[in-house]
C-alpha cells in the first residue's frame, strides 16, 4: 500500500513546482509516484463550477462558503476510488491540495480558526461521510504571504489562462488562511504535517525515512 502525500499552502506558494521537484527526486530513487490536484478542472464537473464560481460567473453561490465547500469536497468524493487504486499500485500518491485547503479556507473566509466549527464540519464531510483516504503526510509550504502574492500575479502575466480569482486577489483572505494552515500543521490535523519554508528546504531522505518507517 502506497502513501498519500498532500502539498499545502497558499495560493502561488509553490505548491505545483514542489509537486514536480519531489516526483522527480522519488522516481529518480526508484519509487513508484503519480500525482494529482485539485480542483480537477477540466476534469469533474464539480471542479469547472468551483472555476466558474472563482471568476463570479455563478452569482451569489460563492457568498456561501458552506456552498463552495461542497462543491470542493464533491470534486474530492468523485476522485475517491481513483486515488484509493493509485494507492494500491504506486509507493507515494502526491496530492496538489486536498481537504486541508477546504477547511483552511472556509475558516479563514469565516474568520474562525483551526479549532473551529467549519474546520471539524470539513472533516465529518470529508473524512467521516465522504470516507476519504487519509493523508499519511501534508507538507505545508510556507512562504511569506506577500511572496506567495507577487508569485501569483507574476504568474498571471505570464501564463495564459491564469487570470488571479476571488481567493487569489483577497490579500486579507490569504493572510488569514496561512494562519489556519498553521493551526491545522500545529494540532496535527486529519494526521502528521511537516512544515517547509520553500522548495529548497525539501530534505528527500527524511522526508522518505519518514514515510517508510526507514
Ligand atoms: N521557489 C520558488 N522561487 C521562485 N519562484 C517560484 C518558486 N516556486 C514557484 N515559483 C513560481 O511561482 C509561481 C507559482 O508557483 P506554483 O504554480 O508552483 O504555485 P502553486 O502554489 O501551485 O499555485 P496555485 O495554488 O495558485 O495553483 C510560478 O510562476 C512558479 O514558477
Ligand atoms: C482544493 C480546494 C481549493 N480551495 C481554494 C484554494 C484556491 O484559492 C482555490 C482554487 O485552487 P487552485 O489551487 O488555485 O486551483 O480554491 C478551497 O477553498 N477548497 C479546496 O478544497
Amino acid at each position: 500500500m502506497g502513501k498519500l502525500v498532500v502539498i499545502e499552502g497558499l495560493d502561488g506558494s509553490g505548491k505545483r513546482t514542489l509537486a514536480g521537484v519531489l516526483t522527480r527526486q522519488l522516481v529518480e530513487r526508484g519509487a513508484r509516484v503519480t500525482s494529482r490536484a485539485f480542483p480537477r478542472y477540466g476534469e469533474s464537473v464539480h471542479a469547472d463550477l468551483v472555476r466558474e464560481a472563482l471568476h463570479g460567473r455563478l452569482g451569489d453561490l460563492t457568498d456561501s462558503v458552506y456552498a463552495m465547500a461542497v462543491l470542493y469536497a464533491l470534486d474530492r468524493q468523485g476522485a475517491a476510488t481513483a486515488i484509493r487504486a493509485d494507492l494500491a499500485t504506486h509507493d507515494v500518491v502526491l496530492l496538489d491540495r486536498y481537504v486541508a485547503s477546504n477547511a483552511a479556507y472556509g475558516a479563514a473566509r469565516l474568520h474562525e480558526d483551526a479549532g473551529g466549527r467549519f474546520v471539524e464540519w470539513v472533516r465529518a464531510l470529508e473524512a467521516d461521510r465522504f470516507g476519504l483516504p487519509s493523508p499519511d503526510l501534508q507538507l505545508l509550504l510556507r512562504v511569506p504571504t506577500a511572496v506567495a502574492a507577487d508569485r501569483a500575479a507574476r504568474r498571471e502575466q505570464t501564463e495564459a489562462d491564469r487570470a488571479r480569482d476571488l481567493y487569489e486577489a483577497d490579500r486579507d483572505l490569504q493572510q488569514r488562511c496561512a494562519e489556519v494552515y498553521d493551526g491545522l500543521a500545529t494540532s496535527g490535523w486529519l494526521g502528521p504535517w511537516e512544515v517547509l519554508d520553500d522548495t529548497s528546504d525539501v530534505k528527500i531522505s527524511a522526508l522518505l525515512d519518514r514515510l517508510f518507517c526507514r
